[in-house]
């Protein structure tokens, strides 16, 4: 199949069965059209995935079709915007139309249960990459954005962390053991928290999606926000139906794509009972600079500048 008929056979067909009201132009012309309704702002953000990088090569094209949306959208969940278009730029090594079919039904799948319409896109031939652009609306000033965060907040995260980083060792086996499949559904099947994020519009004074590792995506909205943040480590979530992540991954691995949130206490008791208690609250905001993890002997390690996932330096 060349460019054009994998578009047409495939891409078009996906972006009609997804197509949003707030889509006024999908494929087919120079660009998209969006409506954005008045009283609101467009919220859009870009991903790229690089095989080999952010997924094994050789990984099942419909877990990543399902896997790029997903980390994609949870950018939008972190600002509190509500799904509306994706573009996506897609480079193959060649035109292998089983394997855009598996991809495009990953897509399709995560693009219904987002809420999220294919818009348009960009076919090139090279190594395999993918790279999404996703578009969002907030009704207007209400975006969460990460420099908000005061002393006295609390720090929250929205789920267990380190499952993504725990099934990294995992990836390639044959047949992992049942204990390693909560990790592993981290790793295929993440779920941007979006309708946490929506409920957090006007709630929660900073938030931040986990894709670098708690203490590094924490650090940038410390940072934000020139405070400073006590943490508890031993309330991170890190239980995986069963089968704990290790400290060092629910701090420090990336790929979790859960929510860490910070908001006053007051605001945490305003929220619906079923919202605050997807909550686990770990830390607190203070006044200065930096992130000091505080053992439950009351020893603190200092973290100054909290750094994460560095494609020219490596982890
Ligand atoms: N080439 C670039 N030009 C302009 N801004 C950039 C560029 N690369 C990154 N940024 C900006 O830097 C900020 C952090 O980017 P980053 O890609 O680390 O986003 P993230 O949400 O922290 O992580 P993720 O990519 O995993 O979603 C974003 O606001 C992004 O727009
Ligand atoms: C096969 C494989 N090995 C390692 C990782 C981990 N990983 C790669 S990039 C990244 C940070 C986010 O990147 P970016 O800042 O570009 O969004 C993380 C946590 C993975 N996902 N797959
Ligand atoms: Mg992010």
């Amino acid at each position: 199949m060349g460019e054009f008929e994998l578009i047409r056979a495939l891409f078009h067909p996906l972006a009609e069965a997804t197509r949003q009201h707030g889509v006024v132009l999908g494929p087919g012309d120079d660009c998209a059209i969006q409506r954005v309704p008045q009283g609101h702002e467009l919220v859009f953000s870009i991903d790229t995935l690089v095989a080999g990088v952010h997924f094994p090569s050789g990984y099942d094209p419909a877990q990543l079709g399902w896997r790029s949306l997903a980390v994609a959208v949870s950018d939008l969940a972190a600002m509190g915007a509500d799904p509306v278009c994706y573009t996506l730029a897609l480079t193959l090594p060649e035109a292998d139309s089983d394997w855009v079919t598996a991809l495009v039904s990953g897509l399709r799948e995560a693009s219904f249960a987002f809420g999220i319409a294919l818009a348009g896109g960009d076919i090139t031939r090279g190594p395999l990459t993918l790279t999404l652009q996703v578009q969002g609306t907030v009704p207007e000033g209400q975006a969460i954005r990460r420099s908000g965060a005061r002393p006295g907040d609390l720090v929250a995260v929205s789920g267990p962390l380190g499952g993504a980083a725990a099934a990294l060792a995992w990836l390639d086996a044959t047949d992992p053991p049942a204990s390693v499949e909560g990790f592993l559904a981290r790793y295929h099947h993440p779920m941007p928290r979006c309708a946490l994020g929506r409920h957090l519009r006007g709630v929660a004074s900073a938030a931040i999606d986990i894709s670098d590792g708690l203490v590094a995506d924490l650090g940038h909205i410390l940072e934000a926000s020139s405070v400073g943040a006590e943490l508890e480590p031993g309330r991170v979530p890190r239980d995986f139906g069963g089968t704990w992540a290790s400290l060092d991954q629910a701090l420090y691995g990336g790929d979790d794509y859960e929510l860490c949130v910070t908001l006053a206490p007051a605001a945490l008791d305003r929220l619906p009972g079923h919202v605050a208690s997807s909550l686990d609250v770990i830390g607190r905001v203070c006044a200065g600079s930096g992130l000091r993890l505080v053992q439950a002997d009351g020893i603190i390690e200092e973290i100054a500048v909290p750094a994460g996932y560095d494609h020219f330096k490596g982890r």
